[in-house]
């Protein structure tokens, strides 16, 4: 790519921009270039120097690549978080957060909290997950008897929070019914970060509302978790049959305290347990509600994948579906069975995958194009996994620009069959999404109760001025960080069969 010397290749990714909006998310960035520059498919990197914005970077699309640096299943060998990851994140989770911790620190808290996400714990949320999706559904009716275009972005954010307290806390936070401080008090948060040098980040950056307004917010998220933790240690009665993230802290906690400190110091437990417990919450919602949007938004543009997506729905989880919570509840094994349902979001992850890894380069990982034999030393870069462009590589992923679940159920050798280490939004390796059996069993579930009852119709005011499209697409991604639907994904629903 054509690099200037002064201005290294901010006049080039400025010319990437041409033709998408201006607002369009970062992560998409590559994704740009790979349109404008059909000789970097090749390279499977892009190099970026857009200093003084942001330390040089390292685009890794070729998904052999990123393994180099990302699925090393020896922990030493894969590329720590990045430390402007980690300096971003500081003022939300004071570096204590699984997301941005590395080292022995990071793998003995995995450790400590994989069993939570295990594929048999998860299964036992299902009865409290199918209360949250109730509450939805009836939110769902009201919108659709109202006749109002909603923003369905905020409705699955109230329903993914709902469900991700019950998995942490074993809480509901009623944010679906009730409302609920925490939500909107981190996402105020996620707005004071800084997460480069442009000017708009400095001038966050010297505002004098800003430590306070942070400071602010952590107390009314502290006044939500501190109760909650509270309650839920005094309630010997708790129904919950599924191992919660807290009680798993608490396991962690009384097994290293027991011989040099019998007695449970509440104040000591909470000061390292809220920022954990806000790292399940941030990670566990804001990308599922996300997907969830982008899920529906495919499905009504392509009817014939919702037909398949409804009668796969009625031959297993049964013709009525105002019996299918209970089918579920009864049997939540079911929703394996659902392997058209896991196409259909796994075909929306890949074309709107919400989030990324951002790596450090060290002095002694070298990155190689083993089919160039070009070598990248990764000393002083941030070493990015463009998933978003890896996404849409015609190698790995032909007819990229159709929504075709039926890719991931082809065969090794047939035209659509996925290659491997190709399909990553939630990363591949030992730092991979530590929620993600959560994350599809939820949305499996939310798709099998909602698609059949509901049509989802966008309003266009989301879609791209002048029937443009981005990988045939015509509503694209926003948000700085992770990326959220153009608009909070406007919609009207219908109650189907009215
Ligand atoms: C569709 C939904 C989701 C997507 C696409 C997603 C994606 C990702 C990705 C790409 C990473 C790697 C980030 C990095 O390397 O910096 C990650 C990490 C993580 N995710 Fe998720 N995630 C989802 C849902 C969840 C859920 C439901 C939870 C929690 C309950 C969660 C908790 C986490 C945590 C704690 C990490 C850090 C893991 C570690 O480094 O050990 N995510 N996720």
């Amino acid at each position: 790519m054509p690099h200037h010397f002064i201005f290294g290749h901010m006049i080039e990714s400025g010319k990437a921009f041409k033709d998408v909006p201006m607002e369009i998310n970062r992560l998409t960035l590559t994704s740009l270039f790979l349109r404008q520059h059909s000789d970097i498919i090749k390279d499977g990197i892009i190099v970026m120097d857009v200093w003084p914005m942001i330390d040089p970077i390292l685009y890794v699309m070729d998904p052999e690549i990123v393994s180099q640096f990302s699925n090393q299943q020896v922990l030493a060998k894969t590329l720590p978080k990045s430390n402007q990851l980690k300096d971003m994140f500081r003022p939300m989770f004071q570096g204590k957060d699984l997301l941005t911790m590395d080292g022995p620190e990071w793998k003995r808290w995995r450790a400590i909290y994989n069993p939570g996400f295990s594929a048999r714990n998860v299964a036992t949320m299902a009865p409290e997950f199918i209360e949250e999706i109730d509450i939805f559904k009836r939110h769902l009716r009201k919108v659709a008897k109202s006749g109002k275009v909603v923003k369905m972005q905020q409705l699955a954010i109230n329903l993914t929070i709902d469900v991700i307290g019950r998995a942490v806390l074993g809480n509901n936070f009623k944010c679906q019914a009730e409302g609920n401080p925490l939500e909107k008090a981190i996402a105020d948060q996620v707005k004071w970060l800084i997460p480069n040098r442009t000017p708009d980040a400095l001038v966050k950056l010297l505002n004098p509302f800003r430590l306070y307004d942070l400071w602010r917010l952590e107390r009314i998220i502290r006044n939500v978790l501190a109760p909650a933790v509270r309650e839920n240690l005094s309630n010997e009665t708790s129904t919950t049959l599924h191992k919660t993230i807290l009680s798993l802290a608490v396991k962690a906690y009384l097994a290293e305290n027991s011989d040099s400190n019998p007695k449970f110091d509440l104040e000591a437990f909470l000061n390292r347990t809220i920022p954990h417990l806000k790292i399940f919450i941030f990670a566990g919602h804001d990308t599922t509600a996300t997907s969830l949007c982008f899920a529906y938004y495919l499905l009504s543009q392509n009817p014939q994948c919702l037909a398949k997506l409804r009668s796969e729905h009625d031959a297993i989880l049964g013709p009525d579906p105002s019996q299918a919570a209970a089918k579920i509840a009864a049997n939540p094994q079911l929703l394996n069975s659902l392997v058209y349902t896991t196409a259909v979001i796994k075909e929306t992850l890949r074309i709107f995958p919400p989030a990324l890894t951002v790596r450090q380069g060290r002095p002694d990982v070298t990155l190689h194009n083993h089919k160039t034999g070009k070598t990248y030393p990764t000393d002083g870069f941030l070493v990015i996994g463009a998933t978003f462009a890896t996404h849409k590589l015609e190698e790995y992923f032909p007819r990229n620009e159709e929504f075709l679940p039926e890719r991931f159920l082809a065969k090794e050798g047939e035209e659509l069959y996925v290659g491997k280490n190709a399909f990553r939004p939630f990363e591949l390796g030992p730092r991979a999404c530590i929620g993600q059996e959560l994350a599809m069993m939820e949305l499996r579930m939310i798709l099998g109760l909602t698609v059949r009852e509901f049509d989802f119709e966008v309003d266009e005011s989301v879609f791209m001025d002048g029937g443009k499209r981005l990988w045939g697409q015509r509503v694209y991604m926003v948000g700085g960080l992770a990326g959220h639907p153009k608009g909070g994904m406007p919609m009207r629903v219908k109650v189907r069969g009215r």
